[in-house]
């Protein structure tokens, strides 16, 4: 019965090409929802075209979303360069019982027992990263900022390499310059002729393993953690989390007000170098709200993609084995019918999360490849947000206009340019 159901509407587009360039340019120009919403409008929620010279459907929607996360004839798929890039090892890359096994050992240092335990070293890794960065300064580049700060949390607190002027401090170095590379390579065209950019990225990639093959010990252990953990997914998803998370309470008073008087209680009830515990944190709901907030309007990861292991019906259409399944995450995170005034940064629909429908909300993915790092990533958001908020004050700096584009990760202009003043609290700590 399967096999006489129609594929799904849409279009091919030209031979290779299909609809990459046009979906690409769109991410550059940050208009890739746009696109969605037209090719959707055009095509409706489920709909065919070319990806990556690979046949793609779109499930767009709730039922999509569940669909894509539940499905036992569905998996995991990376681009080509990636796969290329750093081999088969790490937990995006692995499929079946092998997923399984290396998931299981990562949540071991992922889940909410273990954070817990990070609470304190991610504080001082903060405080470092605010007094080295921040402090006596009066215009901030956030996002490189952020994305130093995220680093460093990740090395410091997951991978247990704290600075030592020796070893961990050159395993950590390598680190940061092969990540560079793995996210300039995540979205260049899989070429591997002299001078093309996948050429560079892979060099560097094969340079930066090697390196970390000669470090054994505790740096080594380190380094197996890291490639596991997948640094792709770890540092920039929630660097931009915390730059937008920035940049809309910037925009957005009364947010931030609920914010500040958050987190300054929390402040008065400590000494000033008492670090913050995993109790301090619980009360953070307002800071919460507003994160989830910024990741429904900017999701970190655009878009998941898939790969049918069998024949597939969904809807009303056969979708072949073998083809490639796109998800937009944000198509149900601006649908007026779900989150009312989609554009309006309201963090009050996150202050009660049974009132968010299933399948709706969807920054950390869903079902079996759900976000491991999510209970990681929060607990790293609000103690940034705890400093960030009590230590200064921030306005969009004249000369950046607030825009950003998707490389795919989103990135603002300028890196997000901020005129900082100290607070109160820390001019009479200095
Ligand atoms: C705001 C922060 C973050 C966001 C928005 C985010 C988002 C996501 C999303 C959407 C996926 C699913 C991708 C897919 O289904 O193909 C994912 C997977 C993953 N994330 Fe995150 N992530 C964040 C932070 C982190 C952190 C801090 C870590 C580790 C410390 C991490 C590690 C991973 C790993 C290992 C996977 C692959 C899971 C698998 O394939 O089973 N993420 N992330």
């Amino acid at each position: 019965k399967k096999t006489k159901l129609p594929l799904p509407p849409g279009s091919f587009g030209l031979p290779i090409i299909g609809q990459t360039l046009s979906y690409h340019r769109a991410l550059n120009a940050n208009a890739g929802e746009d696109w969605f919403r037209r090719w959707i409008t055009t095509y409706g929620p489920v709909s065919r075209l070319s990806y990556f010279n690979t046949p793609t459907a779109i499930l767009a929607g709730p039922s999509g979303n569940k669909f894509i996360f539940s499905s036992a004839s569905v998996t995991a798929k990376t681009t080509a360069s990636m796969a290329r890039m750093i081999g088969r090892r790490t937990l995006q890359d692995v499929v079946g019982d092998e997923h399984r096994r290396v998931r299981t050992l990562i949540l071991r240092f992922l889940q909410p027992d273990a954070c817990k335990r990070y609470v304190a070293g991610m504080d001082a890794e903060v405080r470092r990263h605010l007094d080295a960065q921040w402090k006596g300064r009066t215009t901030v580049a956030v996002m490189p900022a952020m994305k130093d700060l995220t680093f460093d949390v990740m090395c410091t607190a997951l991978f247990s390499l704290e600075r030592d002027g020796g070893e961990n401090d050159a395993v950590r170095q390598v680190l940061s310059t092969e990540f560079q590379q793995l996210v300039k390579g995540i979205s260049v065209v899989p070429l591997n002729l002299p001078f093309t950019s996948f050429s560079k990225c892979l060099a560097a990639s094969r340079r930066g393993r090697r390196a970390l093959r000669d470090h054994r010990g505790e740096a080594g252990k380190a380094r197996e953690r890291a490639e596991l953990a997948d640094r792709r997914c770890a540092h920039d998803t929630t660097a931009a989390l915390l730059t937008f998370l920035i940049r809309y309470l910037d925009a957005n008073r009364d947010a931030y007000e609920k914010l500040v008087h958050e987190q300054e209680e929390i402040a008065q009830c400590k000494a000033p170098d008492e670090a913050l515990s995993w109790e301090d944190l619980s009360k953070m709901r307002h800071t919460w709200a507003a994160a989830q907030e910024t990741l429904r309007l900017i999701p970190p990861v655009f878009s998941i993609l898939r790969e049918t292991t069998d024949d597939i019906e969904f809807a009303g259409y056969r979708i072949p084995k073998g083809w490639q399944l796109l998800q937009p995450t944000s198509t149900t995170h601006w649908d007026p019918k779900i989150f009312p005034e989609p554009e309006m940064f309201d963090p009050a629909r996150f202050m009660d999360a049974s009132a968010v429908p299933p399948f709706c909300f969807i920054p950390f993915g869903g079902g079996p490849r759900m976000c491991p790092g999510n209970e990681f990533g929060r607990v790293e958001t609000l103690v940034a947000m705890h400093y960030i908020v009590t230590r200064f004050r921030w306005k969009l700096a004249p000369s950046c206009d607030g825009s950003y584009a998707r490389f795919p990760l989103p990135y603002p202009s300028q890196g997000f340019l901020i005129d900082i003043q100290p607070r109160h609290r820390q001019q009479t700590n200095a």
